[in-house]
């Protein structure tokens, strides 16, 4: 999957001359130091590409299960500031290290955020940040013993356009929201039978690796996940046929309902995902179906959202007037309600995760408290509130599903 990605990336980036900036962005004096935890696939998209056009942050070291995977990466991507760690431990053990970003399975994302946070490292993790709900409490209470910033890398909240969406849907002027629905899927064959994400032991799953289905459903449902209500009616999994444990696919019915909003009425909200639509007469790849797509029913308006995880590489928002069907088209790559003036056409939903997630050390590092950080304004963030909200969603459906809460 992720040379997909780095496909996407490599001609949105030679589109946009974005190689002349690299080469001309200048780092500040003392850059923080940022370390990785495994030679992962996703890392040149997800870290390295956004740390290139940063001016205050740089990779500094990668810790892999084999040295020489975290050298050839360290060489292919010409990290001139990072040095290879034999173990995991030994780039947290490493003062130097003021910050780490993990993109090992899901599975280990709790037990490696943990560490590092007691070994004093602010943490970018990936998504899913857990294995369950549980999990991230435990994350929560031991960041702030520690007072160090936790972030779970929904990049795609971030983005200006997630911003602009959430800005139309909350803003009253089409009404109460009735639905959402997301959807993502995948052809079958685009990750390998043995892929950490056919994984039970590894927390795989595809509600797990889509989680972005249910942060969008809960994003745009209600106007904050403080105190909602999550049940869900209905999760029907397609399972993988090597381990009855893993949803290749799954498909859920569920209803968020929050005090504050829509008269403390439910939304019902439906997602969909899947990791292997199977292909068509077992012999066409259903390239068709690798849509990714979040539609708000709102009572005057349906919002859709097409490529909602991936806003950066192109997007238009259409906002369709029920009575009336006049549709409205909306789009936004900088700025919006929460960057305000901030941004580049050619950053991509990675780059806006790093702002947000150096933002909020340095604010750390100057000072300031976790809890006066989420309240800053202007600086955008997603909070493990927030993360715990999303998850919720997940361990009910697992449950729902009869498949059980990943461990
Ligand atoms: N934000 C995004 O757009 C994306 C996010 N992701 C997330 O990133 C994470 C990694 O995904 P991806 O890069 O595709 O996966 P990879 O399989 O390429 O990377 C996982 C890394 O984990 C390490 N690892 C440690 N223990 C194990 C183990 N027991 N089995 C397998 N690997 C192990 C390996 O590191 P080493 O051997 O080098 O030590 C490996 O490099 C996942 O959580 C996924 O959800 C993935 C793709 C896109
Ligand atoms: O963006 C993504 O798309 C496909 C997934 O497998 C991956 O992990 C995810 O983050």
């Amino acid at each position: 999957m992720s040379w997909v990605l780095d496909l996407v990336l490599g001609f949105h980036n030679w589109r946009h001359g974005v190689p002349k900036i690299i080469a001309s962005t200048k780092k500040s004096t003392s850059p923080l130091r940022l370390g990785v935890l495994g030679a992962a696939a996703i890392n040149p998209c997800a870290i390295f590409d956004p740390v290139s056009t940063h001016p205050d942050v740089v990779i500094s070291g990668i810790a892999a299960r084999s040295e020489t995977k975290a050298e050839a990466q360290i060489t292919q991507y010409k990290l001139q500031h990072a040095r290879a760690y034999v173990s995991y431990d030994d780039l947290l053990a490493d003062p130097e290290i003021e910050a780490v970003y993990i993109p090992l399975p899901n599975g280990l994302h709790a037990e490696w955020t943990l560490k590092a946070l007691r070994a004093g490292k602010h943490v970018l993790v990936e998504k899913p940040i857990a294995s369950n709900a549980e999990q991230i409490r435990g994350i929560k209470r031991v960041s702030e013993e520690t007072g160090k910033v936790v972030l779970e890398a929904f990049h795609w909240r971030l983005h200006p356009a997630a911003h602009l969406v959430k800005s139309l849907v909350d803003s009253g002027d089409y009404g109460a929201v009735q639905e959402v629905r997301t959807r993502m899927a995948l052809p079958a064959g685009t990750m390998a039978k043995d892929d950490i994400r056919f994984q039970y032991g590894l927390a795989g799953g595809s509600c797990m690796d889509m989680i972005y289905v249910y942060s969008a459903t809960s994003y745009f449902a209600a106007p904050s996940l403080r105190d909602v209500k999550i049940e869900v009616q209905s999760a029907v999994p397609r399972v993988n046929a090597r381990d009855g444990k893993i949803d290749e696919a799954m498909t859920t019915d569920y209803t968020i309902t929050s005090p504050s909003a829509n008269n403390g009425q439910p939304v019902h909200c439906h997602a969909e995902t899947d990791l292997a639509v199977p292909w068509l007469w077992g012999i066409i790849p259903p390239l068709w179906e690798g849509t990714i797509t979040a539609t708000v029913e709102l009572e005057k308006a349906t919002i859709v959202f097409p490529n909602f995880p991936g806003p950066w590489l192109s997007h238009t928002i259409t906002v369709t007037d029920r009575a009336t069907g006049k549709v409205t088209k909306h789009s936004a790559y900088t700025d919006g309600p929460q960057w305000v003036r901030r941004g580049q056409s050619w950053w991509t939903t990675y780059r806006y995760q790093l702002e947000a997630f150096v933002d909020r050390v340095r604010a750390v590092q100057g000072g300031k408290s976790l809890a006066e950080t989420e309240e800053m304004e202007r600086l955008p963030l997603v909070g493990l509130e927030e993360s715990e909200a999303v998850m919720t969603i997940v361990d009910k459906v697992y449950e729902k599903a009869g498949l059980g809460v990943r461990m």
